[in-house]
């Protein structure tokens, strides 16, 4: 007999064909993101769950006797209750690799967009506000090449911001993580920075870390008050890593001159969101990776994940949290 899984979130026929191969399986056929409840039903009878950013709660996996792994098609895994995951002994696997490329592309069109006032003049423009009247200076942005860049996180995706800053944009680049990277120091040239020195020297600031409790509310009012009030924040890791009450105040006040955000501490974000007023502020909703093939190279893996861990396999990415559920 096959084992059962849920398949939480919509799939292409072909990663369906291949989990078909291995599992009797189920989907979630409804509009948009599955609701908890239903989520919490379905996993009561499975021995493995694909999901994409579903939180995973000691409340759900109490529900869910049988369950082995749940295979997460994104990244970040901060949707993941690791101590509850562990308790139950249930796997957890991510995506990585797959996305780097795709999410560094997505942070230095931010970067444009919001610097060069990419969808504001776009705006400008087919309202029919252009004109023989229009002064030069009011379409103005500020340069990128051979500025600044501070990249906070110098992981997978970090490390691919840099190579396109140095080499594309010729830019200087410092950056923070938990730890030095005399590697990729002496392959870009790329400086390490401790975070104050960082926000004081760098004309945009790129947040590429995962959302931990160490680096939730990262930047808060007084990193703001530390970045030059020429500078630019870009945020694609999660919305959380920002305060977001911090960086509206920091925009209202001029202590930053403005953002270009890919994710937000509510999502979807709320139409009273502050930040959708402001022009200086470039808003994406989620799309980090999203482009169709690295969106079907990550449910390919992630489903590649799901079905080794109901078959008894090993899956090639457990999260490193999780690893030494492996070893027992
Ligand atoms: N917007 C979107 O659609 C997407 C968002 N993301 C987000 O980006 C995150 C990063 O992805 P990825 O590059 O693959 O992850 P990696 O694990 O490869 O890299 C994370 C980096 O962050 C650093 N880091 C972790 N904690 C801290 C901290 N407290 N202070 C400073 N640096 C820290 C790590 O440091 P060290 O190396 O020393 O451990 C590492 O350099 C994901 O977790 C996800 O949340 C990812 C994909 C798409
Ligand atoms: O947010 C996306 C991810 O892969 O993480």
């Amino acid at each position: 007999m096959k084992p059962k899984v849920y398949i939480a979130r919509p799939i292409s026929k072909q990663v369906e064909e291949y989990i078909g191969e291995h599992c009797d399986y189920k989907k979630w056929q409804g509009e948009g993101a599955i609701p908890l409840d239903v989520l919490m039903e379905e996993v009561k009878n499975v021995e493995g769950v694909l999901v994409q950013h579903a939180p995973i709660t000691n409340e759900l996996l109490d529900q869910a006797p049988h369950l082995k792994i749940v295979s997460n098609s994104a990244v970040g895994y901060d949707s993941f209750d690791l101590a509850a995951m562990k308790q139950h002994r249930v796997l957890g696997t991510h995506t990585p690799f797959v996305l780097d490329e795709t999410v560094a592309d997505l942070a230095m069109s931010l970067m444009l967009a919001t610097a060069r006032r990419v969808p504001e003049l776009n705006n400008f423009v087919k309202q029919g506000k252009w004109n023989t009247q229009t002064k030069s200076q009011e379409l103005f942005g500020i340069d990128v090449h051979h500025t600044t860049m501070g990249i906070i996180g110098m992981g997978r995706i970090g490390e691919k911001i840099a190579r396109r800053a140095r080499f594309g944009f010729e830019m200087d680049v410092l950056y923070n993580s938990r730890t030095p990277k005399p590697e990729l120091e002496e392959t870009y040239g790329i400086v390490y920075s401790e975070l104050e020195a960082l926000l004081k020297k760098s004309d945009f600031v790129v947040l590429i870390v995962p959302l931990t409790p160490e680096t939730h509310h990262l930047m808060g009012e007084k990193q703001f008050a530390q970045m030059k009030n020429t500078a630019i924040l870009i945020n694609c890791a999660r919305g959380a890593v920002v305060d977001e009450s911090a960086l509206v105040r920091a925009l209202e006040t001029g202590e930053i001159r403005g953002a270009g955000l890919d994710v937000f501490e509510q999502e979807p974000v709320l139409t009273d969101n502050p930040l959708l007023q402001m022009e200086q502020v470039v808003a994406l909703p989620h799309i980090g990776s999203a482009t169709e093939q690295t969106r079907a190279a990550m449910l390919m893996k992630a489903a590649e994940n799901l079905v080794a861990g109901v078959t008894g396999g090993v899956p090639e990415n457990v999260v490193k949290e999780l690893q030494e559920l492996l070893e027992e």
